[in-house]
């Protein structure tokens, strides 16, 4: 059973309007999607994976039945879909969106990243494809553009901060490579359903003005409609107008205006859903403490440089090197024994795959791209589970996919969001028997001493972000 399940079942349960149902293609995006939409004054329940069985909030007794959940406006479910087959992440996203619709969601969000993660073989186009046939919907729009990450999207291209995708960082992505910034071209390449753009200067008309370009890309049967947008005041237009859509997709931007939208709609603030007793509430205004560990298995250029922020502040590093070792336990083992061997009491060590993109390549080289991430995932994986049993009671994980490994095998189903450490990376404190706090940070996300100060002891200074 989910302990997100409430056991006081009402005899006449009150029903609110129906809850937006969240899909999420990775842990930091689904992490960082609910906390947005916390902000605009959602309730907000997380879940990692599908939740067992058709119901698992349930007893299993009486069939599903959305009463058992606390009261709620949104549910999220983080899925590790990102990288993987795309017919595996059309089953899981297909096992979401039927499990959300069990629990009454109205409107479906599927969240993929701020920098449009993908390859040509999917997963966005695919995963849309399936969503959009099983909820009936004609159009569906559609934007990464998330300004409070400095992505922003104008005439269809992608800027990450102050250049375009393809000429960002995310080229030397490990696994997505994104080298062309022209994002109806990116999903035309996945999709044979037709992709036009909602232009900025529609997008700056107002509400009326985006529903009528929508409408029109319904007329003419095209399916995805990419928005341009470069500031809140643009996503929070681009989520009133399509309140109504019964599919809508994009990064923590787009879920963002919408859940205003939703919170408007609903009579809820930032503060209207907080009651003393919501345990909710305690995990959003209280910070963790215990002693911590960083894992890394995130090489993007953000986390580099966090990295050598710890090096700086001379942290215990360990380094994973899977072409010593190409075999997950052994890599575990050697540094679950360097980690034994550190003081009881010293500052936090951080344990590394992350490589600088010339560094990568030799390992891709040697091991494949698919090999040498499978076997680090679940090295990272095994090495959570040995220091969560040595203690570690705050685990700092850098990276979507690696945030993924290691929630799995922490055997982690659900958690309640808390405080921010950064802008879209809050600290998730798992429901269970004394499981530690967990911070999924997104490779790209966070200022240079994020991983610093989300680790330092009380004793170490902090708040250099
Ligand atoms: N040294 C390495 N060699 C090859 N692959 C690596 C290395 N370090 C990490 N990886 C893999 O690269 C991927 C990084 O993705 P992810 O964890 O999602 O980070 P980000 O959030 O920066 O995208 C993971 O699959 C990880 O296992
Ligand atoms: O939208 C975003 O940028 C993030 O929410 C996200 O999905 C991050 O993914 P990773 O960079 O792979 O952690």
């Amino acid at each position: 059973m989910n302990e997100h399940t409430d056991n006081r079942r009402p005899a006449d349960p009150p029903r609110g309007p129906a809850p937006l149902g969240v899909i999420a293609d990775d842990f930091t995006g689904a992490t960082d999607v609910a906390v947005a939409l916390r902000r605009a004054g959602l309730r907000t329940l997380l879940f990692f994976g599908v939740p067992n069985g058709p119901d698992e909030a349930d007893d299993g007794a009486h069939g599903p039945h959305p009463a058992r959940l606390p009261e709620h406006d949104a549910l999220v479910i983080a899925l590790k879909s990102r990288m993987i087959p795309a017919a595996d992440a059309v089953a899981s996203s297909t096992g979401a969106l039927e499990w959300l619709r069990g629990q009454g969601a109205g409107q479906i969000y599927f969240k993929f990243c701020s920098t449009f993660d993908s390859t040509p073989r999917g997963n966005i186009g695919p995963v849309l494809d399936r969503l959009a046939e099983a909820t009936g919907a004609g159009t569906v729009p559609l934007t990464p553009s998330s300004p409070e990450h400095l992505r922003t999207q104008y005439q269809g291209c992608l800027f990450v901060d102050d250049v375009l995708l393809g000429e960002s960082h995310m080229r030397d992505h490990p696994v997505t490579p994104m080298t062309d910034s022209y994002l109806p071209r990116v999903l035309r390449a996945q999709t044979r359903e037709q992709v036009t753009l909602i232009g900025l200067a529609t997008v700056r008309q107002g509400e009326a003005a985006v529903r009528a370009a929508l409408t029109g890309a319904a007329a003419r049967g095209t399916r995805y409609v990419l928005a341009d947008g470069i500031d809140e005041s643009d996503l929070r237009t681009l989520g009133r107008a399509v309140l109504d859509a019964p599919l809508v997709a994009g990064a923590a931007g787009l879920a963002a205006g919408l859940a205003h939208a939703h919170a408007e709609q609903r009579g809820l603030t930032p503060d209207t859903w907080r009651d003393e007793t919501d345990p909710a509430r305690k995990a959003a205004s209280e910070a963790p403490g215990g002693p911590a560990a960083v894992l890394s298995g995130s090489c993007s250029r953000r986390t580099l440089e966090q990295l050598a922020a710890l090096a700086d502040a001379g942290r215990p590093a360990y380094r994973l090197d899977p072409v010593a070792a190409p075999d997950p336990v052994v890599l575990a083992d050697a540094a679950l024994t360097w980690y034994d061997t550190l003081p009881a009491g010293g500052s936090a060590p951080v344990l590394y795959s992350s490589a600088t993109p010339d560094r990568l390549r030799e390992v891709q080289r040697v091991l494949g791209v698919e090999q040498s991430a499978a076997v680090l995932e679940e090295a990272t994986g095994l090495i959570a589970a040995g220091l969560v049993e040595r203690g570690v009671r705050r685990l700092v994980a850098a990276g979507g996919e690696t945030s993924g490994a290691v929630v799995a095998a922490l055997g982690i189903t659900g958690a309640h969001v808390g405080a921010e450490a950064a802008r879209g990376v809050p600290w998730i404190h798992p429901l269970g028997d004394r499981p530690p706090a967990l911070l999924l940070k997104s490779g790209n996300f966070g200022g240079s001493h994020l991983l610093l100060d989300a680790s330092a002891s009380p004793a170490e200074p902090a708040d250099r972000t």
